[in-house]
């Protein structure tokens, strides 16, 4: 007989096994991607398919399998890929849906306290009465809607917390991340157990929120297709872990083989069955809603709990009900459907309908249920793939021939009414195929779509060149590193067909436009083979610039400062974009980096608009299971971060972009110039400190780019022997960074060196300015300290490298006297984080302090910091520091 603590299996996910690797799969290449736990498991003939090993029993003595009710090799698969897609280090597969709540409830004792939500699953109700007359275990039901209900309950006598979300068949929102934080802090022995069947791993993960057990009932989403009846536990904790897979070894009810073969089968097309599924769901809640009938859907506005959903949840599912205000009349309109199946469960590929208080929900007291709130005319659908057409069309016949709906005579066409009691007339609609069309014309992403619906938002830092500034440009090596001022970029949605960008300051005049997308944008111009990020389209650029971003004379500074900006963000949405997937949405940017002063502000706009484009395409992705962004993603925005310096610069060299998307300190080779060019991680720079002084003359980087080039092109000679020995002083730089056996006052002197050197370069190239050379004279009299120009030079910043030794006090002298001079000096750290998204799915990410979460309004969550930020506010009004503060405190960053 096998050992009790039953092997499970490791997690072998692409995203978890190793969270620097190289390519971060999507949810539905994880789910057809089975891969075998270890090597041990590879099929003898390297089947494709996981066999069935239909065995009860296996030969020999102390091999990993000897009898099915302990561990089947299908079954192990499956449960490895179950693991997998859940983001979980275990994952069990038993009989039924009730067998893994039967196996998690053996874990309480007499005695025990359990508090669990009041619209819970039929069958779950009858489990908990059952423990509660046989078992000696008290149970509480609580409306988990209102996380405070449940707080008087929690203490040291509860021992499990049993939540759904959404419930089953109302659709209730429960915020399972602020109850499981409050679980923690006040019964922090319970084991909080959710039910996850309603949503399965593709649109909710609730290890992710504080959760410690999962389930599903597999029979459901998982499998798809209701042809096998299975449960699914997942679970991080060993000791949980040990405990249930003693259970269900002790109990027999793991999953026979042929299900477990099945059951990994049905999980392959999980994501895009579920896709369809809910894209349908969404029209059918829509049309009910808009006949005038009350509709439980997540995926409606008007939702109670919907922002709690959409921060927890990746969609809303595809399970919806309705209430006619007559039971007889819920009976026909069920009777009357042909394609609709009048059947329990849910989450097969068919679509059911039925009513649960007659069927389901049946095992409930009729008291109870009246309790509870369960309405008895409630109907209950359940969406599966068939053409949403034919379905809504069902429905549209059954509603008819039970009376619930009439046909109206309108001058456009025929519409539909419903029939209200006492022949009241309600709004007329379209009938529902028309509007089917008329939806999908506007909006046909299903799922994706509602995902890429979200709030999101991004920010990346500036930059400073210590070393190499235009000379980068020729092929020269450069040394920089990201400064902790940064850009912000927040998009939200927009209704269909608009697109709006916004920069809500006055150095860019307080820039606001909105297009309506397929009339406003020059789309012919977009060419017919999809332009790369490498090469600027001039054709599309141009029409950019013409028919919508009119320059006129009168124009201000700051407003062409904003045209050419937007035209950065119109040139990469239009290419990214394609004409099925033209998302509505807008983009506010804010910087607390100043503009035109060297700093890298273009670079990190840039960066900005680029990653929030790809992310709202869905071109890249964030991995919520590994909470990182991968390098192949990182490396698609900067190539687009790219395009917009091009836009904004004529010909960067691609430092500012690299270090605004990969953060760190740089040596940064242009490739194309005879040496080899790439980025190397530069170590040791995050200890120097600097002084940046904006000198606030403003300059123009393309002009002054475009002036060496020139000189380039009429002093040969002189520009090369300058290019060559910045190029040494590059080399030098970074090996004396890098040299452990150097003291810290070598370098501080070596690094002065350098500097001075190098600026002295910098003016021979004509880039230095006279209040550059006054900042200069200022910080090294009487100070000693050693600065250059930074950037593009000709106004905008220098940088002063402040030695260890130097005094506080002093430093605040210098920074006074520049300040008395008018300039605007920043003690800033470098070398910290690049590209940085807050992903409001993020579980940590969507704490009180999410950027979707709503104001505070109740007295526990008051007592949170920051509750309920508004970002859009913040980014309009508030100060630098505001912004920087509390976007920083605004949930769960993740970075490249
Ligand atoms: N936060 C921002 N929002 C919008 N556009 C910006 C932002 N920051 C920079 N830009 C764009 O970048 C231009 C500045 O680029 P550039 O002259 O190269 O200065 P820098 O040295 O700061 O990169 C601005 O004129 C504007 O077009
Ligand atoms: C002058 C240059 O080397 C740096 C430009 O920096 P900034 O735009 O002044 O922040 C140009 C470049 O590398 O693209």
């Amino acid at each position: 007989m096998a050992d009790h603590n039953l092997p499970t299996p490791e997690p072998d996910s692409p995203a978890l096994k190793n969270l620097n690797l190289k390519r971060n799969y999507h949810f539905s290449t994880q789910c057809v991607t089975i891969d075998s736990p270890d090597a041990g498991h590879k099929d003898q003939h390297g089947a494709s398919s996981v066999p069935i090993y239909q065995s009860a029993t296996f030969k020999g003595v102390g091999g990993e399998y000897d009898y099915s009710r302990s561990g089947n090799p299908t079954r192990t698969h499956l449960e490895h890929h179950l693991a997998k897609i859940s983001g979980a280090r275990h994952a069990f597969a038993v009989s039924s849906g009730m067998a893994a709540l039967d196996v998690i409830t053996r874990m309480l004792k007499p005695g025990d306290e359990v508090v669990a939500g009041d619209d819970l699953y039929g069958g779950t109700n009858r489990l908990l009465t059952y423990l509660k007359v046989h078992g000696g275990v008290k149970v509480h039901h609580v409306d988990t809607t209102d996380p405070t209900t449940l707080l008087p309950l929690l203490g040291p006598g509860t021992a499990m917390v049993l939540l759904e979300s959404p419930t089953n068949p109302l659709l209730k929102i429960a915020d399972l991340q602020k109850i499981a934080a409050d679980v923690k802090e006040r019964a922090p022995q319970a084991v909080i157990v959710v039910d996850n069947t309603m949503m399965s791993p593709y649109l909710q993960r609730p290890l992710e929120h504080g959760a410690d057990i999962v389930y599903d009932s597999a029979t459901k989403y998982l499998s798809g297709h209701h042809d096998l009846m299975a449960g699914v536990i997942v679970c991080n904790k060993d000791d949980l872990a040990k405990q249930m897979a003693f259970v269900i070894n002790a109990s027999g009810n793991a999953l026979t083989p042929f299900d477990s073969f099945l059951l990994l089968r049905g999980t392959k097309t999980l994501a895009i069955r579920m896709d369809r599924q809910q894209s349908t769901a969404m029209s059918v809640a829509s049309y009910l809603d808009q006949l005038g009938f009350k509709v439980n859907y997540p995926g409606l506005a008007n939702h109670p709990g919907r922002e709690i959903h959409e921060r927890i949840a990746n969609g809303p599912g595809a399970v919806l009900s309705f209430t006619t205000g007559d039971t007889a009349l819920s009976e026909r309109i069920v009777g009357a459907t042909r394609l609709w199946g009048i059947s329990v469960s849910f989450g097969a590929v068919n679509s059911l309908i039925s009513m649960p208080c007659v069927m389901s929900h049946a095992s409930i007291d009729p008291k109870v249920r009246k309790e509870r709130g369960l309405p008895e005319d409630l109907i209950r659908l359940c969406v599966g793939i068939e053409d949403p057409a034919d379905l809504l069309a069902d429905l549209e016949t059954a509603l008819l021939e039970a009376g619930a709906i009439k046909e109206e005579d309108v001058t456009n066409g025929i519409g539909i009414s419903r029939i209200l009691p006492g022949g009241a007339r309600d709004t007329v609609v379209s009938r529902a195929v028309e509007k089917l069309k008329f939806e999908s014309n506007s909006d046909s992403l299903g799922l994706e779509r509602d995902q890429r619906r979200k709030e999101l938002l991004v920010s990346a830092p500036g930059k400073v060149i210590l070393f190499g500034e235009h000379a980068v440009v020729h092929g020269v090596t450069a040394i920089a590193a990201a400064v902790d001022l940064r850009c912000y970029g927040h998009t939200t949605p927009l209704p269909a067909g608009q697109l709006r960008l916004t920069f809500p300051f006055d150095e860019l005049d307080h820039f606001d436009q909105t297009w309506v997308i397929d009339k406003d944008l020059p789309w012919d111009a977009v060419p017919t083979s999809v332009p790369t990020p490498d090469v600027l389209d001039a054709k599309l650029l141009g029409a950019i610039q013409q028919s919508l971003l009119h320059h006129d004379q009168n124009e201000t500074p700051a407003r062409a400062r904003a045209v050419s900006a937007a035209q950065v963000f119109l040139y990469i949405y239009m290419i990214l974009a394609s004409p099925e997937n033209r998302p509505s949405l807008h983009l506010t940017v804010r910087s607390t980096l100043p503009l035109g002063a060297g700093l890298g502000s273009s670079a990190s706009y840039s960066t900005c608009v680029a990653s929030s484009l790809l992310l709202k395409t869905g071109h890249i992705s964030v991995s919520t299971l590994s909470h990182s962004i991968s390098s192949e993603d990182a490396e698609e925005v900067n190539r687009w971060a790219f395009t917009g310096e091009k836009i904004l610069h004529g010909n960067p060299s691609g430092v500012d972009n690299s270090v605004a998307v990969f953060g760190g300190a740089l040596a940064f080779t242009r490739s194309g110039f005879g040496r080899q060019g790439g980025m190397e991680k530069i170590q040791g720079f995050q200890s120097v400190r600097f002084l940046l002084t904006d000198s606030r003359v403003s300059r123009n980087t393309k002009k002054l780019v475009e002036g060496v080039a020139l000189k380039k092109a009429q002093e040969p000679e002189l520009v090369d022997g300058v290019l060559r020995s910045i190029q040494e002083i590059s080399d030098r730089a970074k090996a004396s960074l890098a040299d452990p056996a150097l003291s810290r006052a070598g370098l501080f002197t070596e690094l002065e060196h350098l500097i001075e050197k190098n600026h002295d370069h910098l003016v021979v190239l004509g880039v230095s300015h006279p209040v550059l050379e006054d900042i200069r004279a200022k910080t090294r009299e009487p100070h000693g300290l050693r600065t250059k120009l930074t950037g593009a030079g000709g106004g905008g910043c220098a940088v002063t490298l402040v030695p260890d030794a130097f005094q506080e006090s002093a430093l605040q002298d210098v920074q006074k006297s520049l300040i008395e001079a008018g300039y605007k000096p920043y003690t800033t750290s470098v070398g910290g984080t690049g590209l940085g998204v807050l992903w409001p799915t993020e579980s940590e990410a969507a704490g009180p302090d999410s950027p979707i979460a709503t104001p505070p309004q109740t007295p526990h969550s008051e007592q949170l910091p920051a509750a309920g930020i508004d970002l859009k506010t913040v980014l309009a009004t508030g100060s630098d520091e505001d912004l920087a503060d509390r976007i920083s405190r605004a949930g769960k960053w993740i970075f490249v």
